[in-house]
């Protein structure tokens, strides 16, 4: 398992000690005044399962990481505590005179004894990261592995298996590319040789970390620019708002000041929801009305975020399809604006694929990429997808470097991504060599 690499922030900013702090009245008040209300229905509500103890972001860095928040869970609250037993019912009718206590209790039947209470189920153990990421993969490595179990009941390595297992690779979204390299590597080494399906995750994985490694980066920040002005861009719901959340709980823990933008001016919902990610991270969120113009929110955000001193301004930005021209038109017009305060900005422009989304993400790199410039890419969804084999292909056709996947809603979920991990787990081959 590769080496987790917390810290890298801090590396590159040195150890500026500057917790953030809470902005919430520098906010505009007539911002703040025209947001609307949060609306309870709202899906921002879902993610947000525990409040975050805000001293042990601080405190604890390393644990952040790691220690994820309780799952979402799926007891109902009526069954997460039980209600304490009904007391007896009160007889109404009956008169005191007509019912004396004594004999009442007396004649009454022998009372119900208590029932047990129910054993408390055994917490689940805590799972760590690695566990998590394969757990969250086994979708995709079960059914690439069924699929090659079937395909290896010769259990001599044929053309005819070859073909089939080159098939298998492909419907797995890994690519046409990657899927060529592992049969030929295969038929190089094993040509009509018995082989067992243990070994061909085995060649998979290798192959998969060969493809991934030279995109595993991590996110550099360039401490020479202040702020370092991330942009979150993607198509709807590919988890760009939950992104920046859990990555300003990272970046806050180790002590960086954060400023939060939030750029989809579209939608309310999407404003409040960052505003909660921003509450749980205790970091300022710059706002507009609904309606107002992103680019010039992001011009304000920048300025402001600048006077501030902020180590790192993350923008959000609307959902938008990639073939939506006048939507990538906009997002165009965000960079140029930010662009007239800092030249060199955005540093970083960040791409959230949903990994669900199969090969539409390819296509989502190759637009965004060439249309916001995007510099890298985080991978949101990779728990409980069939579909994870697509961060290959895209590895392998884009280079872009991949700096996070997400496997899960909380503010936990988000990880630097690392290359052998990944290859293990989606070839469930952390139990063979
Ligand atoms: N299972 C899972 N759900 C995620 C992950 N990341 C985000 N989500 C969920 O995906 C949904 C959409 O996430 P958002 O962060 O709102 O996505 P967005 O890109 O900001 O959406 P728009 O504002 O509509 O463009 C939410 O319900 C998130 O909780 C992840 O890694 N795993």
């Amino acid at each position: 398992m590769a080496e987790k690499k917390p810290g890298f922030f801090g590396r590159l900013f040195g150890k500026k000690d500057d917790p953030a702090t809470d902005k919430a009245e520098e906010v505009a008040p007539e911002v703040v005044e025209d947001a609307p209300a949060i609306d309870a229905e709202a899906p921002i509500d879902e993610p947000i399962d525990a409040p975050v103890d805000q001293k042990s972001i601080v405190t604890e860095p390393e644990e952040l990481t790691i220690v994820p928040e309780p799952e979402v869970s799926d007891v109902p609250p009526s069954q997460a505590a039980p209600a304490s037993p009904a007391p007896p019912p009160v007889p109404t009718d009956v008169g005191v005179e007509e019912a004396p206590i004594v004999n009442a209790a007396a004649d009454a039947e022998p009372p119900e004894p208590e029932p047990e209470p129910e054993p408390e189920p055994e917490p689940e153990p805590k799972k760590n990261w690695f566990q998590r990421l394969t757990s969250g993969l086994k979708k995709s490595s079960d059914q690439l592995t069924d699929n090659i179990a079937a395909v290896f009941t010769k259990k001599k390595l044929d053309d005819e298996t070859l073909e089939q297992l080159e098939d298998v690779l492909i419907q797995a979204d890994l690519g046409i590319d990657t899927a060529v390299e592992i049969t030929e590597r295969l038929a190089k080494d094993r040509f009509d040789k018995e082989i067992s399906v243990d070994e061909i995750r085995q060649v998979l994985r290798d192959e998969v970390a060969k493809v991934l490694e030279p995109v595993a980066q991590p996110l550099m920040l360039d401490g020479g620019h202040s702020p370092h002005v991330i942009l979150m861009v993607g198509v709807n719901g590919s988890g760009k708002t939950t992104t920046i959340g859990k990555l300003t709980a990272k970046l806050t823990a180790e002590g960086k000041k954060v400023v939060l933008a939030a750029g989809d001016t579209f939608r309310a919902a999407a404003v409040e929801q960052l505003q909660v990610w921003g509450e749980r991270s205790n970091v300022e969120v710059i706002t507009r009305p609904t309606g107002a113009d992103a680019s010039g929110l992001a011009f304000d955000a920048v300025t402001e975020a600048k006077a501030q001193g902020a180590d790192v301004l993350i923008i959000d930005t609307a959902g938008r399809l990639q073939n939506r021209d006048e939507l990538m038109a906009e997002l165009e017009k965000i960079i140029r604006v930010i662009k007239k305060i800092d030249e060199t900005a955005p540093h970083t422009t960040l791409l959230t694929l949903d990994a669900t989304t199969g090969q539409n993400a390819l296509n989502q790199v190759e637009i965004f990429g060439k249309r916001a410039n995007v510099s890298g890419l985080v991978m949101t969804k990779l728990d409980g997808t069939a579909r994870g084999g697509i961060l290959v292909a895209i590895a392998k056709k884009y280079k872009l470097p991949v700096h996070f996947i997400g496997v899960g809603e909380s503010i936990g979920d988000l990880e630097p991504f690392a290359a052998q991990d990944f290859a293990e787990a989606i070839a469930g081959a952390s139990d063979v060599t």
